[in-house]
C-alpha cells in the first residue's frame, strides 16, 4: 500500500476505537485492574497514537541526491519486515497501539505478544485493524509468557524487536536481538525524581506528588517515586500529601467514583508489601497506607487492593528508595539546595523521567536540563501526549535513532527518515538526533554539543 492508503486505514482504526471508548475502557479495566476513569484516558491516548502516526504514513519518501556530471542517486524508505511488538501488563492496550501505529504506518507486520497477565484487551485492537481494512496477517497477537517471548525474538524472519518491560527482561530482549543483528527499541523501568522547591505552588505541587505516584495502582513506569522536598517546606507539604493520600477511593474499578483499582495479581501485590515491610526495617517510617484494602463489596473481598502508601524518613540508599516497587509507595526525602538536589536526583541506574515544582521558570529550566531523564515536567506529571517522544537514560531504555524504511516503534516520535530532528519545548531537555545517511553513523547528541558546535 502507499503511504496515503495505510494512512486511510489508521485513521479508519483510530475512528473504531474512539466509537468504542467505552467499550474498550471497561475491557481495559476488567483486564487491567485500573480504574475505569483511568482506562478511558488510556483509550483515548491509543486512538490519538493511531491518528499521529496514519498523519506521517503519506509523507513518508525517500531523497534525491544530485551527483557531479548531471547524475543523481535516490534513496527509498523500505519496511523492515516483520516487527516483534512485546508489552507489559500496566497500559496493555495503549502499548500494542504504540508499537503497531508507527509499525504499520511504516508498511511493516507485526507479531505482537501481550504480557500474559493482560491478554485481551489487544486481541480487541486486532479485531479493530481488520475491520478497518488492515490486511489478514499484517497485525497478529501471540499470547504467551517469557519462553513465547524469547522465540519470537530469535526467530530468523523477524526484523526488529520493540520491547516494553523490566530492565532484567530488557537486557536479555537485548542480548537475543545483539545475536540476529536486528534493532531493537528498549522501554523499561525507572526510580524518578520528583523535585519540589520551597516556591512552589504548594496545591500543585501536592496534587503532582499525588499523580506521579498513584496512577494505576502507582504501576507506572515514569512514576517520581523519590519526592525530594525543600526541607523548608517538607511538613507542610508531608501533612498534605498524607491527608490527600488517604482520601483516595479505591475498590471496585468499574465504578465512576474509584480513583485505585486492584493491583496486578497476588505475588506483585505481596512484593510491594514487602518493600515496605523492608523500608520500615531500614527505619523509614509508613506515614500512611501500605495495609491491604478490603473492599465491602463481598465479590470483590479477594482482589488485589492496597491502600496508597506515604514513606517519610528516607535516605537515599534505603532499597524503597533505590529500587522500583511499581505499586503505591511514594518516599519523601528532605533536600537543602538546588546543588545537592540535583546529584542525589542522577544518582540512579535509571533514568526515565524527572519533575521539578517552582515559580522560578529559571531554576526549573536549569534543573531539568541537568536531569539525567528523558522525560521531564515542570510544575506538572505524568502527561504523555503523543506528539512527544518517550523514553529513558540509562537503564531505563534506549532511544533508537531512525533507519530507513521503519521509523521507532516507540521511543522517538519523529517522521522517519528525517535527517535531523530536534525536540525543545519548555518541559522536555532537549535532544537532536541524527538521521542515517548511507555510510554514516547515526548518532545521538545531547543539545548541548549541539549548540556549541560539536555536533
Ligand atoms: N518505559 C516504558 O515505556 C514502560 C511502560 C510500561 C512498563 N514499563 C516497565 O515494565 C515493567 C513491568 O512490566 P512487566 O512486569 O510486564 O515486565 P516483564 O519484563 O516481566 O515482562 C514484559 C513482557 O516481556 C515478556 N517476557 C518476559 N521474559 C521474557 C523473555 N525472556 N524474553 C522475551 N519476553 C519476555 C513478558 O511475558 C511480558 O510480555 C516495569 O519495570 C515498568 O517500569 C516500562
Ligand atoms: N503514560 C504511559 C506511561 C507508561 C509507563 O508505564
Amino acid at each position: 500500500m502507499s503511504g496515503m492508503e495505510r494512512c486511510r486505514v489508521m485513521l479508519e482504526a483510530a475512528r473504531i476505537i474512539r466509537e468504542q471508548r467505552e467499550e474498550i475502557a471497561t475491557m481495559e479495566t476488567i483486564n487491567n485492574g485500573k480504574s475505569i476513569f483511568e482506562a478511558r484516558v488510556d483509550i483515548d491516548i491509543s486512538w490519538q497514537c493511531l491518528e499521529y502516526y496514519a498523519g506521517l504514513a503519506g509523507s513518508l519518501a525517500g531523497e534525491h541526491i544530485q551527483l557531479p556530471g548531471g547524475s543523481f542517486g535516490y534513496t527509498r524508505r523500505e519496511p523492515l519486515g516483520v516487527c516483534v511488538g512485546i508489552g507489559a501488563w500496566n497500559y496493555p492496550f495503549q502499548i500494542a497501539c504504540w508499537k503497531s501505529g508507527p509499525a504499520l504506518a511504516c508498511g511493516n507486520a507485526m507479531v505482537f505478544k501481550p504480557s500474559p497477565f493482560t491478554p485481551i484487551s489487544v486481541v480487541r485492537l486486532a479485531e479493530i485493524f481488520t475491520e478497518a481494512g488492515v490486511p489478514k496477517g499484517l497485525f497478529n497477537v501471540v499470547q504467551g509468557g517469557a519462553a513465547t517471548g524469547q522465540f519470537l525474538c530469535q526467530h530468523p524472519d523477524v526484523a526488529k524487536i520493540s520491547f516494553t518491560g523490566s530492565v532484567p527482561t530488557g537486557m536479555k530482549i537485548m542480548e537475543m536481538a545483539a545475536k540476529g543483528i536486528k534493532p531493537v527499541t528498549l522501554e523499561l523501568g525507572g526510580k524518578s525524581p520528583l523535585i519540589i522547591f520551597s516556591d512552589a505552588d504548594l496545591e500543585n505541587a501536592v496534587k503532582g506528588a499525588l499523580m506521579a505516584n498513584f496512577l494505576t495502582q502507582g504501576e507506572v513506569c515514569c512514576n517520581g517515586t523519590r519526592v525530594f522536598v525543600e526541607r523548608k517546606i517538607l511538613d507542610t507539604f508531608t501533612k498534605e500529601v498524607v491527608k490527600r493520600t488517604q482520601k483516595i477511593k479505591i475498590g471496585d474499578p468499574l465504578l465512576e467514583d474509584t480513583r485505585m483499582g486492584a493491583l496486578i495479581n497476588r505475588p506483585h501485590l505481596n512484593r510491594v508489601q514487602g518493600f515496605i515491610k523492608q523500608a520500615k526495617e531500614q527505619g523509614a517510617e509508613v506515614l500512611c497506607g501500605g495495609d491491604l484494602y478490603v473492599p465491602d463489596d463481598q465479590k470483590l473481598k479477594n482482589g488485589y487492593y492496597m491502600r496508597p502508601c506515604v514513606l517519610g524518613n528516607c535516605k537515599d540508599d534505603m532499597t524503597c528508595v533505590k529500587e522500583e516497587i511499581f505499586g503505591p509507595v511514594m518516599a519523601i526525602l528532605p533536600f537543602d539546595t538546588e546543588e545537592e538536589v540535583v546529584e542525589r536526583a542522577n544518582a540512579t541506574k535509571f533514568g526515565l523521567a524527572g519533575g521539578v515544582f517552582t515559580r522560578d521558570i529559571q531554576k526549573a529550566h536549569r534543573v531539568v536540563a541537568a536531569l539525567k531523564a528523558g522525560m521531564c515536567f515542570i510544575n506538572n506529571y505524568n502527561v504523555s501526549p503523543v506528539e512527544l517522544p518517550f523514553g529513558g537514560y540509562k537503564s531505563s531504555g534506549e532511544l533508537c535513532v531512525t533507519s530507513p524504511g521503519t521509523c521507532q516503534l516507540q521511543g522517538l516520535r519523529v517522521a522517519p527518515g528525517t535527517a535531523w530532528s530536534c525536540v525543545l519545548t519548555p518541559a522536555l531537555p532537549c535532544r537532536i538526533w541524527q538521521g542515517e545517511r548511507p555510510g554514516s553513523h547515526r548518532v545521538l547528541l545531547a543539545a548541548e554539543d549541539c549548540l556549541r558546535g560539536d555536533g
